[in-house]
């Protein structure tokens, strides 16, 4: 089949069952376009992984089809190897090797050449602060630590697709950073087309392009965050947290700017009006830092906001 122009993934009218009957994927289809950063958003057991395991060819839908370039990825596994980079949540194949030889070995298995895979190793191992951990075997390490190896694999042989499951899982806020500027790094300079699969909506924001929001099998929602926001409640949230037991004042001085709901006994928020927040936002923080108010954050409408409307819909 002929790709539409920079079509990368095409995924048809995708249906997975599994054989005790449980239905992963319901009629799913989307494209994938080159050098996209898209995302693929939705609870525990929504069906986020079995829909990648079948876009690498690993897992056969019970029907529907999924084409890479135009070719099914179920008729030539090579191709799919030779294209798409794919770190999963499950165990690291490579655990009995050392850091470097994990590292080494698949820029080998990508055909990188013998000196070019030396290089290649030693510099993703010092980008992703892996110096100390070089020569550990890789059972050894961290659950971070052996997540941060599985991303340095990704990185080998500058393949033109990555995709990533979950891949900031248990790692700290530095290593997260890292990763997603990384993964920046290589769709602004090589064009690389980056799906990933992730529940950390605020980072999912900062670099994702397009989302698809997944729940039971569906796809509820795909388009850009910027459109998929304007369907979201256009109020800005300002949370206010008070002293603990204090005062009540604040809560009613604040009515008047917009509606108010309560979080914690301490702490509420106020749902101001896009239209209204620059009149008053100037005399709401003057108010605020004169009384008893000990923390106060002004939240616009966000990817969490569109990710819970469509999980209400449900
Ligand atoms: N091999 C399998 N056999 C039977 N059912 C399975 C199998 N793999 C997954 N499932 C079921 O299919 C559904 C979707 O699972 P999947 O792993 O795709 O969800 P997910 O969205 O990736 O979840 P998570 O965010 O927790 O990783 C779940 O109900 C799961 O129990």
């Amino acid at each position: 089949m002929e790709p539409l122009e920079n079509e990368v993934f095409r995924v048809e009218s995708v249906y997975k069952q599994f054989k005790k009957g449980k239905v992963a994927n319901s009629n799913i289809s989307f494209t994938i376009r080159k050098g996209e950063i898209f995302g693929l958003l939705g609870p525990n057991g929504a069906g986020k992984s079995t829909l990648i395991k079948q876009m690498v060819g690993q897992l056969k839908p019970t029907s529907g089809k999924i084409f890479l370039y135009g070719k099914d990825v179920l008729e030539d596994s090579y191709y799919v190897m030779n294209h798409v980079s794919y770190y999963s949540q499950e165990t690291f194949a490579l655990n009995k090797l050392k850091v470097y030889e994990a590292i080494y070995f698949t820029s080998m298995l990508r055909s990188v050449r013998h000196q070019e895979a030396k290089k290649e190793t030693a510099a993703l191992i010092e980008k992703l602060g892996l110096t100390k951990q070089r020569n550990m075997i890789v059972k050894n390490l961290s659950g971070g630590q052996r997540r941060m190896v599985g991303f340095a694999t990704c990185l080998t042989g500058n393949l033109p697709i990555i995709i990533l499951d979950e891949p900031t899982n248990d790692l700290d806020p530095v290593k997260r950073n890292l990763i997603w500027s990384i993964l920046q790094e290589k769709n602004r300079e090589q064009g690389t087309t980056i799906i990933l699969v992730t529940h950390n909506l605020l980072e999912a924001e900062k670099i994702v392009d397009r989302v698809a929001i997944i729940n039971h099998g569906k796809v509820l929602a795909l388009d850009s965050i910027g459109r998929l926001k304007q369907n979201v409640d256009q109020r800005y949230k300002l949370e206010i947290s008070t002293i603990l037991g204090g005062d009540n004042k604040i809560k009613t001085d604040m009515s008047k700017y917009g509606e108010i709901q309560a979080i914690t006994e301490n702490r509420f928020r106020v749902l101001i009006p896009k239209e209204n927040l620059h009149s008053v936002i100037g005399e709401i923080i003057q108010y605020l830092e004169a009384v008893r108010c000990d923390e106060y954050r002004i939240i616009p409408p966000s990817l969490e906001d569109v990710y819970l409307h469509y999980e209400e819909r449900v």
